[in-house]
């Protein structure tokens, strides 16, 4: 069970008021009995749930006052469930206050058995409804895996999903850590050949030797030590799709042997003498200029646009506006949920540091980083010291930042004061905050 819902409990009958409070147990119940008080309430606490009597003082015997309340809570809190609480004749104004967007009503006498089955299943549909929300901005993730609010790296999403139904092959290039395999993978998924193997091989990590039968397998007795048949990565990936990580270090006799795979859709195991046709689509990557490789003669011109039908440049985290922070702040909830560790923000010198890093590792090296920081780190927040990058201050930024808060918060306070004619405890409701906090602004501002 999360947190309790919270109900505001909104009648001017003091009676009727501390009946009902009683029969809300396991909600926290707020009160109120006029506008005023009610709407400080909202401010305040955002209930997620109201039960509004509409005959609200100075005009009790009317529900204007009540349908002015109502309006005023979806104003500022839209996802409120509202239940309005109204006399035996007064059906009409309850069912103004539905169509005004309340999500139900119920006529006096009260029955509390009745109003609480109503209150507890309007707390259902609340619950229901932040679920949705919750799962919907889940899916806003711009491609499965990736995490990006950089137009650059969006429209590099874009290109994924428009490439990924055809069968053409696709050439991911950028600088180590940039994410060419979580790309490659959503390539994949969102191809016909998702439901297939997806067959990553690292061309950078194995010598030439081996690679050549991971990649096409051998025969039984091909070589000394081939004890059985084994069958490559190509085949392996039949149907799917193969991804060449690094393929920029192929050496030049395996370019050789993959471009005639590349043009005939057939393997021929070490060894053996069987032409096995193979169905695979081949995404390739590398952080290499293959430019500069065809020049010096290690990369075959006639192999680069086999692979690169389609090609899609990843830019580096450096890069990329905001998305330091916004991965750092994605690692952090990750990994500290991974550790069991509590959830811990990041203090501003971290935050500055993150954003002027030139992070040369890229995705990769911030994962590194926040993972380590969330396993070292002991205090309330997370310091550039902690995540070991150089601490900074932006202070041109902070300070401009700051006094426009000042400001803002200075005029609002003015407005509240004059609104209620100098009185603190309106001035308070109004703002939405404390007596005690609004005379310590007065004193910030020097407006007492
Ligand atoms: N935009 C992103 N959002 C979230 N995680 C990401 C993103 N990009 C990369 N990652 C993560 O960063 C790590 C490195 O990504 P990936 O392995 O795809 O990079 P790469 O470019 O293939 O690296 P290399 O060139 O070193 O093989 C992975 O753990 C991946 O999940």
């Amino acid at each position: 069970m999360g947190e309790a819902l919270k109900l505001l409990i909104v009648e001017d009958d003091q009676g009727l008021q501390s009946q009902l409070r009683w029969c809300f147990e396991g909600y926290e119940v707020l009160e109120a009995k006029d506008r005023s008080s009610a709407m400080a309430q909202v401010r305040r606490h955002l209930p997620q749930l109201v039960t509004l009597d509409l005959g609200l003082p100075p005009d009790p015997a009317n529900a204007s006052e009540g349908l002015a309340v109502l309006e005023e809570i979806l104003a500022v809190s839209p996802e409120t469930k509202v239940v309005v609480v109204t006399g035996n004749d007064e059906r009409r104004h309850a069912l103004q206050a539905v169509s005004l967007g309340a999500y139900d009503f119920y006529i006096k006498p009260v029955d509390a058995d009745v109003l609480r089955l109503i209150v507890d299943r309007a707390a259902r549909l609340y619950e229901l409804e932040q679920e949705n929300r919750q799962l919907a901005q889940g899916n806003d993730s711009p491609l499965n895996g990736v995490i990006t609010m950089d137009p650059g790296m969006l429209k590099v999403c874009r290109m994924v999903e428009r490439v990924a139904p055809a069968d053409a092959t696709v050439l991911l290039l950028g600088d180590s850590g940039t994410g060419k395999e979580v790309l490659a993978r959503a390539v994949h998924d969102l191809s016909p050949r998702a439901k297939e193997r997806f067959v990553a091989i690292n061309c950078a990590a194995i010598p030439e030797n081996l690679l050549e039968s991971e990649l096409f397998g051998y025969e039984k007795g091909a070589f000394t030590g081939a004890t059985r048949q084994t069958i490559g990565k190509i085949e392996h990936a039949h149907k799917g799709t193969l991804f060449l990580d690094e393929i920029g270090d192929l050496p030049l006799s395996l370019q050789a042997k993959l471009l005639r795979f590349l043009q005939e859709r057939t393997v021929e195991r070490l060894g053996g003498r069987n032409v096995i046709p193979v169905d695979i689509r081949v995404i390739g990557a590398t952080n290499q200029d293959l430019g500069q490789l065809i020049r010096t003669g290690d990369f075959r011109e006639d192999l680069y646009y086999r692979i690169s039908e389609i090609s899609i440049d990843i830019p580096p985290l450096r890069d990329r506006a905001g998305d330091p922070s916004l991965l750092a702040h994605a690692f952090l909830d990750r990994f500290a949920q991974e550790q069991r560790k509590p959830r811990r923000g990041f203090s501003s010198d971290a935050l500055s540091a993150i954003e002027h890093y030139d992070w040369p590792g890229n995705v990769r090296e911030m994962e590194n980083v926040i993972r380590r920081a969330v396993i070292m780190a002991d205090g309330q927040r997370i310091t550039a010291d902690d995540l070991g990058l150089e601490p900074r201050e932006d202070p041109e930024q902070l300070i401009r930042l700051r006094e426009a808060r000042d400001a803002a918060e200075q005029e609002t306070i003015i407005k509240a004061m004059g609104r209620t004619n100098g009185n603190i405890a309106q001035a308070a409701d109004m703002l939405g905050v404390t007596r005690p906090t609004l005379y310590s602004l007065l004193d910030k501002y020097g407006l007492r």
